[in-house]
């Protein structure tokens, strides 16, 4: 309907409560509730008029018994679910006094982080899971000019700190691209950091390496081109982009332009309204792309997104 506004979100609150060692409290929601049986974020609705951080303090004292000592945004993930439309506003805790206990009969849980993706959730829990055991920022190669002087970067940029950074250099021809690709993978090997290929299944395959796919090649495949566990990942523009990504089983996604850009002068930004919009309608974790720089980070989370990526901003000079 023309003018039909949809009905506002829930605002919902959760908290990453911490123990000793490092392990994060889950509660599993109780029978004859939605969503009955998943595992979540302890937390709960905002209540009309109520402060997000205070509203988190009383839905931890009902239902666990403890008090907070801060809470420090992590993100918040917009989602449309069948029956209505949430916001899941999700903050690190740093401490806490007293012992959480299951108040309401829910069942508790403390998992090591790189477990949380084990336990059944909600859909608004995947991006949340991402933004706590994946890195924030996705760094894209300019095209590169010549192979020594790409890996002189990425070194560089490993040095930094980058974890996730995609090759895409669509003006190499087969062979050097494959041997680029190789000395890269070793590099991001010895770093720990992952390294994805654009365009390039059969070298993705080849190099045991992620791929990223163009949103063309995304559109015509009609199954998930690596196994689990070898890193997927698309360059998504719109609400079908994404859908057909999540269908995929990919493991995240990228969205935009955010920003104008000048690497895409033709594409007409979308801004974060309609980027926590489009983000709304899948669980995937989503990077924000175009006009944006490394310390965006808190403005994408805030609107859903893991994080940011990007070309020329991103990379050391
Ligand atoms: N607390 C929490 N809620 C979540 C998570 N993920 C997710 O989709 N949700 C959804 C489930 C619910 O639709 C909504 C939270 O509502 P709720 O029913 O738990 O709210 P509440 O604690 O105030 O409980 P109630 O008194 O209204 O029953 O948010 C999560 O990780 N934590
Ligand atoms: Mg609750």
């Amino acid at each position: 309907m023309p003018g039909d506004r949809p009905e506002p979100p829930v605002h919902v609150v959760a908290a990453v409560l911490r123990d000793a060692r490092g392990r994060i409290l889950l509660a599993r929601r109780t029978a004859g509730r939605d969503l009955a049986g998943a595992w979540e974020f302890p937390g709960g609705k905002v209540e009309p008029g109520e402060a997000p951080v205070a509203a988190l303090a009383r839905e931890l004292e009902e239902e666990l018994g403890i008090r907070i000592l801060g809470a420090e945004p992590l993100v918040s993930v917009p989602q449309a679910y069948p029956h209505k439309r949430i916001v899941l506003d999700v903050y690190e805790v740093p401490g806490f006094t007293g012992t959480a206990r299951g108040l309401e009969k829910q069942a508790l849980a403390w998992s090591p982080p790189e477990k949380l993706a084990s336990y059944p959730m909600p859909p608004a829990d995947r991006p949340v899971v991402a933004a706590l055991t994946a890195p924030a920022r996705y760094l894209v190669s300019p095209e590169p000019e010549s192979a020594a002087a790409f890996l002189a970067k990425l070194d560089k940029a490993l040095a930094a700190g980058a974890r996730r950074i995609q090759l895409r250099a669509r003006a190499l021809p087969a062979q050097a691209l494959a041997a680029l690709a190789m000395d890269a993978r070793t590099r991001c090997q010895a770093a720990g950091a992952e390294l994805l290929v654009n365009g390039e299944p059969g070298l993705a395959a080849d190099l045991g390496i992620g791929l990223h796919l163009t949103s063309k090649q995304l559109m015509a495949l009609s199954g998930r081109p690596l196994p689990a566990g070898q890193l997927v990942a698309a360059s998504c523009h719109d609400a079908d982009e994404l859908a057909q990504a999540e269908r995929l089983g990919l493991d995240f996604a990228v969205l935009g332009p955010v920003h104008a850009t000048a690497s895409h002068p033709g594409a007409t930004p979308m801004g974060w309204e309609r980027f926590s919009r489009l983000r709304e309608g899948v669980s995937l974790p989503i990077y924000a792309l175009g006009g944006l720089r490394p310390q965006d980070v808190a403005t994408a989370r805030r609107h859903g997104g893991q994080g940011v990526a990007g070309i020329r901003a991103f990379w050391p000079k």
